[in-house]
């Protein structure tokens, strides 16, 4: 074992006997300190169905680390759910956990000096917080994902919580009754995992596995079969390896690896919130990564995957049909995937997929034949205008209407738009404009699922458009435009949108436009104001002071030493 371990610093030398005295205490002999320290971070939590089959993982994987040679030392750290926060004040803490995350597991592992770390994670922030502390640390480490939720089923129909979602809107337009809102509501969710569609959970954890930095086909496993288990426990060994052979996240995050990542994001229909990740990870591994490389990716991959929210099936299907490692073959066979990135287990992309075929099985419509994607082009679309000049994020997916034209109807908060469109005050060809929920004006940049879904829910998905400086949950489809920047808490032109101004939303020229003379809006922005801060203490306010724009990923380290 490499004699240059940072874990010397607390286990070799006479200095060091007070030190060595605890380490005896949870458990080390003397044989241990010549091994190398492997953090095991565990989001374990009965919070959340997405971390509450986390703990018996995190014995798995330090079983492997010790099976190979490794000393594990397992810590925890937080998650917040976004489903359960969602529509609340609370929500404005899920983006925030991103970085609390990142920040507990960068502390836990520089703190006590760890050679490496395995980090578990299953709701959504867990994933970009830990690989977030992952590049900035550049020890040796490897993702596990707690793995996906099993569908729920009523009457025959495979459910999702976004089922549960979309039913309030449903119910609200007349369209089903309480007592089928109630059976959605039982049996949305029926154990363990992360919300099951192609949301932004199975989003980010597929786009971890396409890096290289998890195990092949670790991504979509749910989080109660035995094979997720077992992975956990080969990802142990493998870090261990990656230790001895000195191979750091630096070495395979890398600008084609986070290409290959966001391709298979355009290639499975996957989150918004991907966006807003991946900036936030090249920034913390020092890749130069910007908004507009994503319209660059966008507009040669396709999306060849059926997955809800917009179409028919969850991730546990597509792991059936072959998972993330036949979707790459697939972009590799058509030169849309770099081949010679390495992975967390010393092999190439190439040599992974070697042997895959390179189109999907016939007995299977998850992955569709190459010749007859979803949509011919990527589905996240950044669009830019005089209403975003920094950039904003619309999932093209699930809509007819690529272009809308109308009146916008603005609301200061989630709140009061949701209200608005459960009492029916919402009507074909508005233009909803949900502002101050911005990364410093919400704080905390919040998911917009609710009236999203609402507006999926009182069928006006096709006929309403709305824009947000907040942004989406993984579930939501529609004519939607988030991560308005700059956003409105610093004066961005959606702080300057009045009640029937016209506004158009164009998905295929990627624009975003404020029908308002430069003139006027010029007089506008010399009477607008800040607004007060919404906090003035505590997590939320730290947040807001130090959170960049959304374009650059709403990140807290940014610049702070100017
Ligand atoms: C259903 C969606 C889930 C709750 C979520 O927050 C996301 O995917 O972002
Ligand atoms: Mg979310």
């Amino acid at each position: 074992m490499a004699e240059n371990r940072r874990s010397q610093i607390i286990t070799q030398g006479v200095q060091r006997s007070p030190n060595r005295a605890m380490l005896r205490a949870v458990g080390f002999t003397d044989a241990d300190f010549n091994k190398p320290i492997v953090g095991v971070s565990s989001a374990h939590s009965t919070i959340t169905p997405c971390n509450m089959g986390i703990a018996p993982l995190a014995e798995e994987a330090q079983n492997g680390i010790r099976a190979a040679g490794g000393m594990p030392q397992m810590f925890g750290t937080i998650t917040v759910s976004d489903g359960i926060s969602m529509g609340t004040e609370g929500m404005k803490y899920s983006l925030v956990s991103r970085d609390v995350i990142a920040d507990s597991i960068e502390t836990a592992c520089n703190a006590q000096s760890m050679d490496g770390v395995l980090a578990i994670g299953g709701c959504d922030k867990n994933m970009p917080g830990a690989m977030i502390a992952m590049a900035r640390m550049n020890i040796p480490a490897v993702f596990v994902y707690g793995g996906t939720i099993k569908p729920g089923h009523l009457d025959g129909t495979d459910l999702t919580i976004v089922s549960s979602f979309e039913a309030v809107g449903q119910h609200s337009a007349g369209r089903i009754d309480e007592s089928m809102l109630y059976a959605i509501e039982r049996n949305a969710c029926p154990g363990a995992g992360s919300c099951g569609g192609m949301f932004t959970a199975n989003t980010m954890s597929s786009a971890f596995e396409a890096m290289g930095m998890s195990l092949m086909y670790s991504s979509t496993m749910s989080a109660e079969d035995d094979e997720k288990a077992e992975n956990t426990q080969l990802a142990g060994k493998a870090l261990v390896e990656a230790i001895r052979a000195d191979r750091r996240p630096r070495d395979i995050i890398t600008r084609k690896s986070i290409e290959n990542a966001i391709s298979v994001i355009m290639a499975v229909g996957g989150s918004t919130n991907a966006v807003l990740h991946f900036l936030a990870i090249a920034h913390s591994a020092g890749v130069p990564l910007t908004i507009d490389d994503f319209e660059t990716i966008r507009a040669r991959v396709p999306v060849i995957c059926d997955l809800k929210p917009s179409g028919r099936f969850v991730a546990t299907n597509l792991h059936e049909s072959g998972g993330i490692p036949q979707v790459m073959k697939m972009l590799l066979a058509h030169d849309l995937l770099h081949d010679d990135c390495i992975t967390v287990t010393g092999q190439t992309i190439g040599e992974l997929l070697k042997d895959i075929p390179s189109e999907p099985r016939a007995d299977q419509e998850v992955i569709r034949p190459w010749d007859n994607p979803m949509y011919a082009e990527g589905h996240l679309g950044i669009l830019k205008g005089n209403l975003a000049t920094e950039g904003a994020v619309a999932k093209l997916t699930g809509i007819k209407q690529r272009k809308i034209t109308g009146p916008a109807r603005v609301f200061e908060s989630e709140e009061e738009c949701l209200n608005a469109i459960l009492d029916g005050q919402i009507i074909a060809g508005n233009v909803i404009v949900i502002r101050y929920e911005g990364p410093k004006g919400g704080p905390g940049m919040r998911e917009m699922l609710a009236p999203t879904s609402a507006i999926i829910g009182a069928g006006l998905g096709d006929s309403v458009g709305l824009i947000t400086d907040g942004r989406f949950s993984g579930g939501t489809y529609g004519m939607v435009v988030g991560h308005v920047a700059p956003e409105a808490y610093v004066g961005g032109t959606i702080a300057l949108v009045q009640e029937g101004d016209t506004i158009t939303i164009d998905a295929d020229n990627r624009q975003l436009h404020l029908h308002v003379s430069d003139e006027e809006l010029a007089q506008r922005r010399v009477q607008w104001k800040p607004p007060a801060p919404r906090y003035t203490s505590g997590v939320l306010a730290k947040y807001a002071s130090l959170v960049s724009s959304s374009s650059l990923g709403a990140v807290t380290d940014r610049n702070l030493h100017l």
